[in-house]
């Protein structure tokens, strides 16, 4: 299968090592602004780097977008000639809505994608929806392309800012959260090697429990907290300081920032 890739940044570049490692049968075909970014792919097999978008899109028959948004007007511009015709677009592209992208090209096969940066060691998570017109089979073809990268929910086209504030900006969030537990770590004494291996072990251990028991976090969260012990002071503490309405505000300003992406684009184009 010809596979396309514009715009080989963060998202675009995992896109295409995951593909090249997990599924060598592939032939991809990638194109980048700023050149140098397609240079480590230049002499590896099953790959063309070329020499615009709209060759890219030529080549190709299932392509994805990962620009930034500020970038999709001159991208439009770029491939308006060619003729999608059977060909699918994927879009990573925060904020612009298969709608637009459908009436801007003139096509009418556009799959929306908000992936997560796990995907990098193919456990990320990829919020998706399809345009009417994907067939079942293209859907199932486009979702088994996307486990390179991990795994896929499908979800209504209006719940992607939801999406895009809890998975796709999401990681950021528990990166400065393990961050800020390392600092303390580091304060209380513990060597940076200490408390991180303390930490992700933490994080990646309730996760797995939680996961694997299905329970509702306030279970667990009881189990640990003894009467007059260490836990409730830390949760009294946390409560306080209003961590829980901090976490909410943080994904609320996320979505909204992502909803205003939507609005401003739409406004523009
Ligand atoms: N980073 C993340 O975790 C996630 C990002 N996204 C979304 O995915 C998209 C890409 O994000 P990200 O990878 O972080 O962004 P990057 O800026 O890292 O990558 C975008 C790339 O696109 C290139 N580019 C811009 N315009 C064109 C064009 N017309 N033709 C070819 N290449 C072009 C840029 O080239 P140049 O080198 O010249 O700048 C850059 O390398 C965004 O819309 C983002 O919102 C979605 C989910 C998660
Ligand atoms: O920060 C951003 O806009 C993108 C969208 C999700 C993750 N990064």
């Amino acid at each position: 299968m010809k596979i396309g890739v514009i715009g080989v940044g963060n998202i675009g570049s995992i896109l295409v090592e995951r593909f090249l490692e997990t599924k060598p049968e592939l032939k991809l075909y990638i194109f980048n602004r700023s050149p140098q970014k397609m240079e480590p792919y230049k002499e590896l097999d099953g790959i063309v780097c070329c020499g615009n978008a709209a060759e890219v899109c030529e080549k190709a028959e299932i392509i994805f977008f990962a620009v930034k948004p500020q970038d999709v007007s001159a991208l439009f511009e770029q491939v308006r000639v060619v003729e999608f015709n059977e060909k699918i677009i994927v879009s990573t592209m925060t904020g612009i809505s298969i709608k637009v992208i459908m009436e801007e090209l003139g096509t009418d096969r556009v799959v929306r994608i908000m992936p997560n940066i796990p995907g990098m060691i193919g456990k990320g998570v990829t919020g998706i929806c399809f345009s009417p017109a994907i067939s079942k089979e293209k859907r199932d073809l486009v979702i088994e392309l996307l486990e390179a990268i991990g795994s896929t929910v499908e979800v209504n086209e209006k719940d992607f800012a939801a999406v895009t504030a809890l998975s796709g900006s999401g990681p950021a969030f528990v990166f400065v959260i393990v961050e800020a537990l390392i600092d303390i770590g580091l304060k209380m004494g513990l060597s940076y090697d200490k408390a991180r291996e303390l930490i992700l072990h933490t994080i990646s251990g309730s996760v797995e429990l939680l996961k694997e028991k299905g329970n509702h976090p306030g279970e667990f969260r009881h189990l640990v907290t003894s009467p007059s012990g260490t836990t409730i002071e830390g949760i009294y503490s946390l409560e306080r300081e209003g961590l829980r309405g901090t976490i909410m505000k943080t994904i609320l300003d996320t979505y909204n920032r992502a909803r205003k992406i939507n609005e401003d684009i739409e406004k523009s184009l």
